[in-house]
């Protein structure tokens, strides 16, 4: 049943075929009059359009973002936190259609499509109370703790908004790591202006109807659409952004390259890797392979992405995924399939090259390859090894890698001797151990005995070394998005309180 671009959401459609992008309040068709196809994972056709928004229009949307921040800076913290409430609540009643989208530009089970949407809201309602609490209280200090001074200064000190956030999520999450972004810039006090990717773009603007819906100030939240990569630079170079908060792939390295003297908060690419330890439970190891390494079909920056297990128990864990892999249902998100097509053509390329170099190199095939358009069977490759360039490359599909290592030391090397340093997992039932290889793994975040996520979204979540740059998570996101004044009022002469 057909419920994108209808009913509540009808006017970002308005009639066209072209979905419009948000500005000062209203939809509108951009100026350039022409549009980017988002094509569907499934059918590979045409499922919607999206404006290739100008130049100029980007100008207009930064300007107006800089007018209503300053207005929004003077709302107070509890009528934020009420209109983001707001919002979440429309968006969870509209999940629906927004999942609708999801399905048909990403290719999301439609079980998991529903699933981002309400945790996109909830996520929203937490940032409206955890910002209430954090941002409803600054420092107060005293001179007189500093050697050689007295109580003649008191320093107030407080978190203020930066200005202009730019949020650019990527196209495996497009509602929930959209509202990771936008939630914090809000309650914090900021504007927002929001390019969401192309794959997902469709969902993102019925997200941001929501907050239109829900009555947000006009120009305080934008929406421009176009190809990152015709688009993108403009955006990242304006002078009229304060902050960028991106999420995607190395895209992100060369942004920061780019990007001027404004705080970055970067959520990049993943090699998380499973270290299995001898006597670790074999079910839980097994069911948290497939899980993490093969949900949404690998398209997720936490899921498992090389497995590193000791060579005496590896033949039982293998049998064990294998078997669990057969029952896996394979095709349409439709259906809620547990493998569904990956999400564009040129990223089932970059998959099966990688299959392929590792089938020159000698790897086993746990199963046979199997493709049909966008559509990857799930594939385990054991016994791989270090020249294979699965052993270090972001499949983002459903294919992983197994090395066999034959000393814990051996398992932690590998994983510091990546680029990456997302997330990273370690199952043993010796907690000592475990404590002791979390620390010596150099990724932001280990899981001890369950696979690699970002959720629940109020964890901190943060990538070392090329996997990104600060920290998200809720508070910590609310928290990059401001800045410190201090006020200092000086007195004629110390006063102490007597008690
Ligand atoms: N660390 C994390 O939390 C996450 C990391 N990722 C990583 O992202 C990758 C897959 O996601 P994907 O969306 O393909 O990542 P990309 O880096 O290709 O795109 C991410 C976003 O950046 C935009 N973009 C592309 N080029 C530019 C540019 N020059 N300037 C500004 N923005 C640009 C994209 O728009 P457009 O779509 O129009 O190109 C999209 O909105 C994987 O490497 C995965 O590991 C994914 C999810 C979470
Ligand atoms: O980046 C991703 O792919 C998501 O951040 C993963 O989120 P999850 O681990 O909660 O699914």
């Amino acid at each position: 049943m057909a419920l994108a671009g209808t009913g509540a959401f009808a006017e970002i459609l308005d009639g066209g075929e072209v979905y419009k992008y948000y500005a000062d309040g209203e939809w509108r068709a951009s100026g350039s009059g022409k549009s980017v196809p988002i094509v569907n994972p499934t059918t590979r056709k045409t499922q919607y359009r999206v404006q290739a928004c100008t130049q100029e229009e980007v100008n207009k949307v930064m300007e107006a973002a800089k007018v209503a921040q300053k207005a929004w800076a003077r709302t107070p913290l509890w009528k934020r936190a009420e209109l983001l409430h707001k919002a979440a609540a429309i968006l969870k009643e509209h999940k629906a259609p927004i999942a609708e989208c999801l399905v048909k530009e990403i290719a999301k089970p439609a079980k998991d499509a529903i699933s981002e949407v309400v945790r996109s809201g909830d996520l929203i309602s937490y940032t409206a109370e955890e910002g209430v609490r954090i941002l409803g209280e600054g420092k107060l200090l005293v001179s007189d703790s500093f050697p050689g001074n007295e109580r003649n200064k008191y320093c107030l000190s407080s978190k203020i908004p930066l200005g202009v956030v730019l949020a650019i999520p990527p196209f495996n999450y497009p509602v929930n790591l959209a509202v990771s972004k936008i939630g914090p810039a809000l309650i914090a006090g900021n504007s927002l202006v929001l390019k969401p990717p192309t794959q997902g773009a469709v969902a993102a603007l019925h997200m941001v109807h929501c907050f239109h819906l829900a009555g947000f100030p006009k120009g305080l939240i934008s929406c421009v659409t176009g190809k990152g990569s015709e688009i993108g630079d403009f955006l990242t170079m304006h002078p009229g952004v304060n902050c960028i908060s991106f999420t995607g792939g190395d895209t992100g390295i060369a942004i920061s390259k780019k990007a001027g003297m404004v705080p970055l908060q970067m959520e990049l690419g993943g090699k998380d890797a499973c270290i299995v330890l001898e006597d670790a439970d074999l079910d839980l190891v097994a069911a948290n392979i497939v899980k993490g390494g093969f949900s949404y079909s690998g398209q997720r920056c936490t899921a498992v992405k090389v497995v590193l297990i000791m060579e005496s128990i590896a033949d039982a864990v293998v049998e064990k995924v294998n078997a669990k892999l057969a029952k896996l249902k394979v095709g349409p998100p439709e259906d809620d399939s547990d493998i569904t097509p990956v999400v564009t053509e040129s990223s089932a390329n970059f998959i099966e090259g990688l299959v392929m170099d590792a089938k020159e190199k000698g790897a086993t095939f746990c199963q046979e390859y199997r493709r049909e358009g966008n559509l990857i069977w799930p594939l385990l490759l054991d016994h791989v090894r270090p020249d294979m360039r699965i052993a270090w490359e972001e499949p983002f599909g459903p294919v992983l890698p197994v090395i066999r290592i034959n000393s814990v030391e051996e398992g932690i090397h590998h994983c510091n001797a990546s680029n990456f340093g997302l997330q990273g997992c370690v199952f043993t039932r010796d907690i000592n151990k475990a404590i002791l290889i979390s620390d010596a793994m150099e990724t932001g975040t280990v899981q001890i005995n369950s696979a690699p996520a970002r959720g629940p979204d109020h964890f901190p979540f943060q990538g070392l070394k090329d996997s990104g740059i600060g920290s998200q998570g809720i508070t910590n996101s609310i928290n990059m998005m401001t800045k410190v004044k201090s006020t200092v009022i000086n007195l004629p002469s110390p006063s102490y309180t007597m008690g």
